[in-house]
């Protein structure tokens, strides 16, 4: 049998590891199963996080796209993932910076993009691997940033076209999806970690008072599965973490979004991912939620 394909789609180097490194790790030595992982930009526009590269940003010498490129080859290296693609090419699109900034409106900025135009990319990439799972994440990009809000729409956008075939006959024979899933964290889980979270240092969402006022996060019931990696793929997910190191810092608000919230390395061996079915039939589940512990169920 051939293997089945998982295609992510995730705006920046770092976001394959933050939201779903344990998910990538837990499937990556399965021979039946083929990763994929496409990235929209080189996350030109991050803070760096580290002091004596802190020169590389944007406003400085502009070269932190090209080591983040760097940081996130050593990072799918740890997660056991060999299969990436850069949307349009490597640089193609701009990291945008976060909702409201000037480089929203830079030139090649990934928020300014044709959805039609990214999404052909990214068809020629589906109807190539021909995944039977879809990754990416909510119409809130998760969290709201522009180029995750960029991400949902032109992943869901290739879904639709990917399948159509009079679209685009050239860019190969048509493919359905057969489940696409978003991003998700239980607001329990949140909730659970609350203060840990809003004391994390670089938070974006500091000033949340509650996990109500948090823009992203999910009700457990309107979750259908959750990825349980065992100690192995966790220490994966630690190493591919520690790979991003100009994004994540230890006790930084990634470091608990991919790590402790997520099940957490730090509370037990089993680091847990969720994932909201948007599209497809729901797989056999388990616990008191029902929840599918395979994506591929
Ligand atoms: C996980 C993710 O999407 N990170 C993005 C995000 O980074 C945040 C941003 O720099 C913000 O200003 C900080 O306060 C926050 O701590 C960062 O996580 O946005 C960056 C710019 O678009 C992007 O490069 C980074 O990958
Ligand atoms: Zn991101």
């Amino acid at each position: 049998m051939s293997a089945r394909g998982i295609l992510f789609v995730h705006a920046h180097p770092d976001d394959e590891t933050v939201s779903t490194g344990a998910t990538l790790a837990h499937y990556a030595d399965r021979p039946d199963v083929h990763l994929t992982v496409v990235t929209c930009t080189l996350g030109e526009e991050g803070e760096v996080r580290v002091p004596h590269l802190a020169q590389l940003a944007a406003d400085q010498a502009d070269q932190l796209g090209g080591y983040r490129l760097a940081e996130y080859r050593a990072a799918v290296a740890a997660l056991g993932v060999t299969d990436t693609h850069f949307l349009g090419g490597v640089g193609r699109w701009r990291d945008s910076g976060m909702m409201g900034l000037p480089s929203n409106g830079h030139p090649r900025a990934f928020w300014g993009a044709d959805v039609d135009e990214a999404a052909a990319d990214l068809v020629a990439v589906l109807r190539d691997r021909r995944p039977d799972v879809l990754v990416t994440y909510d119409p809130d990009g998760f969290y709201g940033h522009p180029d995750h809000i960029q991400a949902h729409r032109v992943a869901m956008r290739a879904a639709d076209l990917a399948a159509d075939p009079t679209w685009r006959p050239d860019l190969g024979p048509a493919h359905r999806i057969r489940k696409t899933y978003w991003t998700t964290i239980p607001r329990t889980v949140i909730e659970a970690r609350f203060a840990a979270f809003a004391g994390a240092s670089d938070n974006p969402f500091a000033g949340a008072a509650s996990v109500d006022e948090l823009p992203f996060g999910a009700p457990d019931d309107q979750i259908h599965a959750r990825i349980a990696a065992g100690p192995a793929a966790a220490e994966r997910k630690r190493a591919a973490m520690a790979a991003h190191a100009t994004q994540i810092a230890p006790g930084d608000w990634l470091d608990l979004l991919g790590d402790k919230l997520g099940g957490g390395l730090g509370e037990d061996a089993a680091l847990a991912e969720y994932y909201i079915l948007a599209a497809g039939e729901q797989g056999p589940g388990e616990g008191p939620h029902g929840w599918e512990s395979d994506l591929l169920s």
